[in-house]
């Protein structure tokens, strides 16, 4: 079970804070070596390192996405619907985040507007390694079309029996997305960062994984490769006090608990006596639960905090800045407006993080390990870019003219003077 800390001194939190990274170093090799393979052999070490890692021997990597009417009968009916539901309010939460685009006249004759453009080819990472998560295509499909881009390269490491999950082939075909390819891991990252015989090479890639898969993306961004952002093994952390049942935050826990060994979840209250309750809830209820040994081990580096009041306890969930953050507390609401630094946010005692992960409209592709200090979990715009443009009359560029010129004297620039001052020479007579 995890660890009580009571009254954390401050200079302690970092430590208390400090997310899973026991064999960082480890990861981090055997990920520079799957992707040295990919670079060296392409196809060759993605079928190698899927029938290592995997135990799936296959002989081609594309499965083609049959027509999702066909897919829908091999689905029960209530899960069609539930997935229907669930793309339903992601496209409504997306599509509401479409802009229009900025025009600005920042002073006579110089007229400043900025597009927005679709990315051309992502690249979407679905997790699979333990559960298949086709979810996680909602969740980037849907944005990805709603974007307008153009290419969706989709991965994910295929069942035992080399065959992909039948939801997964149905959200896929919805989207239509023609083709997904039978890989996961770093070795998938690795090949849609620089294309192999048979994946293309995108420009953007997407998508949550494991520590292997979150570890490629990182290195692979090192060399410019531009990716959504770091979300790695999942975290919650519930803020909670005696008017939720401890029962409800101890299921918060373990829900997120259940995702992988390295999972990490965390309880802060400054009620000792429904701390102590929310434990026996978790005692009970993960003995019933399938994937109990995968949450019993993420349990075992989790954290219990009990604070000495409301303002530290928001304090130390600053600092940890998780990937989801549920508030089970009496004054949930004006304590959401104090929150710096989380992925999600989750408001009151209905609000499961489990409704977020498939179905309230939000995305549940996150900035986890604390990045969401300064990174944004998936939104439209993570598959948009911005173009600026500006236009200038005559009169503008006799307005702005000299400013421009004194400023690049000013930094040594001459050339940059000489750009403007020409113009301005040349229709000195002109009106
Ligand atoms: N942050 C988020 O937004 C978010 C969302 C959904 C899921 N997640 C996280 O995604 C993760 C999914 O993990 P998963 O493992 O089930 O699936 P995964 O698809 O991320 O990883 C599976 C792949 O990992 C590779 N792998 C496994 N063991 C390896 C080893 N020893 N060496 C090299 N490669 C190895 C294999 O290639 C395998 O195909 C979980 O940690 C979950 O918490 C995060
Ligand atoms: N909780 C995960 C994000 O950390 C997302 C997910 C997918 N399926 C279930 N949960
Ligand atoms: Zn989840």
């Amino acid at each position: 079970m995890w660890t009580l800390i009571r009254y954390p001194e401050k200079a302690d939190w970092k430590n208390w804070l400090k997310r899973p990274d026991s064999d960082a170093a480890r990861i981090r090799q055997r990920v520079e070596e799957i992707l040295s393979s990919v670079r060296a052999k392409g196809d060759k070490a993605l079928l190698e390192l899927t029938a290592e890692l995997d135990g799936v021997h296959l002989d081609r990597l594309a499965l083609a996405v049959p027509d999702p009417k066909t897919i829908a009968r091999r689905l029960p009916a209530g899960l069609l619907q539930a997935i229907d539901l669930a793309m339903a309010n992601i496209r409504k939460f997306h599509e509401a985040q479409l802009t229009d685009t900025v025009e600005v006249e920042t002073m006579p004759g110089i007229r400043c507007w900025q597009k927005s453009l679709p990315i051309e080819s992502v690249g979407l990472y679905i997790p699979g390694g333990s559960a298949p998560l086709f979810s996680t295509l909602m969740m980037l499909a849907v944005p990805a079309r709603i974007a307008g881009c153009r290419q969706l390269v989709v991965c994910s490491p295929p069942m035992p029996d080399g065959q992909l999950h039948p939801a997964l082939l149905y959200v896929a075909g919805v989207c239509e997305i023609p083709v997904i390819y039978r890989v996961g891991g770093a070795q998938a990252i690795a090949a849609m960062a620089w294309g192999t015989e048979t994946i293309p090479r995108v420009d953007k890639i997407f998508g949550p994984g494991n520590r292997y898969v979150t570890m490629a993306k990182q290195l692979l961004q090192q060399e410019g490769i531009a990716i959504d952002m770091p979300a790695g093994p999942s975290e919650v952390a519930v803020l909670g006090d005696s008017s939720c049942p401890p029962e409800f935050a101890a299921a918060d826990l373990l829900s997120q608990a259940e995702h992988g060994p390295d999972s990490q979840v965390i309880l802060v209250s400054t009620d000792e006596s429904w701390i102590q309750a929310v434990e026996a809830a978790l005692h009970t209820q993960l003995s019933a639960l399938p994937r109990q040994e995968i949450a019993a081990h993420a349990l075992s580096h989790s954290k219990a905090f009990l604070m000495k009041d409301e303002e530290q306890a928001i304090e130390l969930l600053n600092a940890y800045a998780p990937e989801h953050l549920i508030l089970a507390c009496r004054n949930a609401h004006t304590l959401a407006n104090k929150i710096l630094h989380a992925g999600s946010v989750f408001i009151g005692q209905y609000a499961p993080e489990s409704v977020g992960d498939y179905a309230s409209g939000t995305n549940h592709t996150l900035p986890t390990a604390g990045y969401a200090r300064a990174w944004s979990g998936v939104h439209l715009d993570s598959f948009r870019k911005k173009i600026s443009f500006q236009e200038l009359t005559l009169e503008g560029l006799r307005a702005i003219g000299p400013a421009v010129e004194t400023l690049a004297l000013a930094e040594g620039l001459q050339a940059h003077q000489q750009a403007v001052a020409i113009r301005l020479q040349y229709t000195k007579n002109s009106c």
